[in-house]
């Protein structure tokens, strides 16, 4: 991939809530193997509006990994080896702002990763590399999977910072009035991280929908987050999560310009370890992550 034209595939990563989605034409759930372990589930593949779709559960169908066991290199990597240029992320999430309310849709823009039980990087040992998250999203993803959620009729809100927890319990309140007060965290989830960094190492353009179940604990008129609450109001987002899908393929189209952000070109110059000195092993599972700049 450089400066010339590609064919769009677009990836999507459904959060708690978001098992499958609908509307693909030739829908088939395909298994890919990744030298990064086994990707969540299986990912379903389809076309929609002639554009190649590829959908993978974050937890599984059943839900059966928690944020911290989903294995995150291994669902990259399988959406990068499926042949995916774009991928977004729908989580369900808690609010830290009045106006970010349940049911409404955040289009994030910034992440504090405060993750710590899970493995961050495809590089390591025999290949280093470093790419910028500066801007851990893309902009022009964003822009257009905003669109498709106000061409769905959902309230979005575009920019927000994203507080990655660990998990699996929910934070306590002091946790979460200073994500808000202190820290100006816009929403809270336990699984963007390191999901949009590794798509940043992987060249994959990323864009991440929050969709917000509840406001965490910090509200005086809503007391505390609980499983109940979120679910009640988890449903009602997945299906406007799905109808932002149906949207999206028809204003990205099939033909993709490279990204004007370079998102997919953010290997270049990244990979420190000299040829001579690179681990053939590791080299050889970066086939996909890395080819592009490593060759084979
Ligand atoms: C069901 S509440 C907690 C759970 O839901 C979110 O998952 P996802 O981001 O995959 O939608 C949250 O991050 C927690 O993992
Ligand atoms: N309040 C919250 N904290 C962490 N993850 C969440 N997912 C949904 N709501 C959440």
């Amino acid at each position: 991939m450089g400066a010339e034209m590609t064919q769009t595939m677009i990836g999507v990563i459904g959060g708690s809530g978001l098992y499958d989605i609908d509307g693909l034409e030739d829908a088939t759930w395909v298994s890919v193997e990744s030298p990064w372990g086994k990707p969540s589930d299986q990912i379903m593949t389809g076309t929609l509006d002639g554009v190649r779709m590829a959908f993978l559960p974050r937890h599984g169908r059943g839900h059966v990994h928690s944020p911290s066991t989903v294995p995150y290199r291994a669902n990259i990597d399988a959406l990068k080896r499926l042949g995916v240029t774009d991928v977004i992320s729908l989580s369900a999430s808690g609010s830290f702002r009045e106006e970010m309310a349940p049911g409404d849709f955040v289009v994030v823009d910034q992440f504090i990763d405060r993750t710590f039980a899970r493995e961050k990087s495809f590089f390591g040992a025999g290949c280093v590399g470093h790419v910028s998250v500066a801007h851990p999203t893309c902009p022009r993803l964003g822009a257009a999977v905003a669109q498709a959620a106000r061409t769905a009729g959902i309230t979005v809100h575009e920019g927000g910072t994203y507080l990655a927890m660990e998990g699996p319990q929910f934070s306590t309140l002091a946790e979460s009035r200073m994500y808000r007060e202190v820290w100006g965290a816009d929403v809270i989830g336990m699984t963007n991280m390191p999901e949009a960094k590794l798509a940043r190492e992987a060249e994959l353009c990323y864009a991440s929908v929050a969709m917000i179940t509840d406001y965490d604990s910090w509200h005086p008129q809503h007391g505390e987050v609980d499983v109940a609450q979120i679910i009640a109001t988890l449903m009602g987002n997945a299906d406007k999560g799905r109808e932002t899908l149906r949207a999206l393929p028809a204003l990205l189209g099939a033909d993709r310009a490279p990204c004007p952000h370079g998102c997919d070109r953010a290997l270049d110059n990244a990979i420190l370890t000299a040829p001579e000195a690179r681990d053939a092993a590791l080299v050889a599972k970066l086939d996909a992550v890395a080819g592009r700049v490593l060759g084979g």
